[in-house]
């Protein structure tokens, strides 16, 4: 499938937040990471500047959510209008109850490994999830520099994937930038985050543009790994 873009609203001013969603409005999602000052020592937003983003583009939003007790919290981002709700595996409770209650509320399902956290003790629950998504960084901030470390993990993802047969998307987050993004499509990976490479930008709707076209060079061109953008 075409590779997709989703600018981290992160690091965009948070006193323009309407209009900073606006300005990258080709992108295919926009990346919203809610941190919760537990399970990352940073805070940002919750449910309803959430909702409120919902109503102020119609950029669909991908919620990366970095807290605990993601059981409890994660249907209320369906809720509140995110399209696609992520939690991380080393929070939950019950991951595949909680895949199959975001599913059920009628939004991709998608769960988040650290970078220290492996994906085979995994597999199993991969046909649970539309998405999985390789940390490419430690979660808490934006700006911080890409873990190429993680490659082989996002290629292991991608032969399991495939061994499985299943239309999961494969996500990184985390020093995604133009230096950065090939590797990670070679290695197996179709939908980008990029905070300080969209927003840090002159132009973040030009930079959204030139990191598809950059991803999609890499791969040769769309659809290379078998799968297609068959959303929920
Ligand atoms: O989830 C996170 C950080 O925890 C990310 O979504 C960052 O916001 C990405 O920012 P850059 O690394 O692209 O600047
Ligand atoms: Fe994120």
């Amino acid at each position: 499938m075409a590779a997709q873009i989703n600018p981290s609203i992160l690091s965009a001013d948070f006193a323009r937040l309407a209009d900073e969603a606006k300005a990258v409005e080709g992108a295919d999602w926009l990346h919203v990471d809610v941190m919760d000052n537990h399970f990352v020592p940073n805070l940002t937003l919750g449910v309803p500047v959430v909702e409120a983003l919902g109503k102020a583009t119609d950029t669909p939003l991908d919620c990366h959510l970095m807290i605990e007790d993601p059981d409890r919290w994660a249907p209320q981002y369906v809720e509140a209008g995110a399209g696609s709700v992520t939690f991380h595996v080393e929070a939950a409770a019950a991951p595949v109850r909680l895949a199959r209650e975001i599913r059920a509320k009628g939004a991709r399902a998608s769960m988040a490994l650290k970078p220290a956290t492996p994906i085979e003790p995994y597999e199993d629950l991969l046909p649970e999830l539309d998405m999985l998504l390789v940390m490419t960084v430690e979660p808490g901030f934006g700006g911080q520099a890409f873990l190429d470390i993680m490659l082989p993990k996002i290629r292991r993802t991608r032969e399991l994937i495939a061994k499985h047969g299943l239309e999961l998307w494969l996500q990184v987050d985390g020093g995604v930038s133009a230096a950065t993004i090939e590797r990670c499509a070679e290695a197996g990976a179709d939908v980008f985050v990029a905070g300080s490479a969209v927003y840090g930008a002159e132009d973040p709707a030009k930079a959204v543009q030139e990191l598809r076209a950059l991803a999609e060079k890499a791969t040769g061109t769309t659809g290379l790994c078998g799968h297609s953008a068959t959303g929920r």
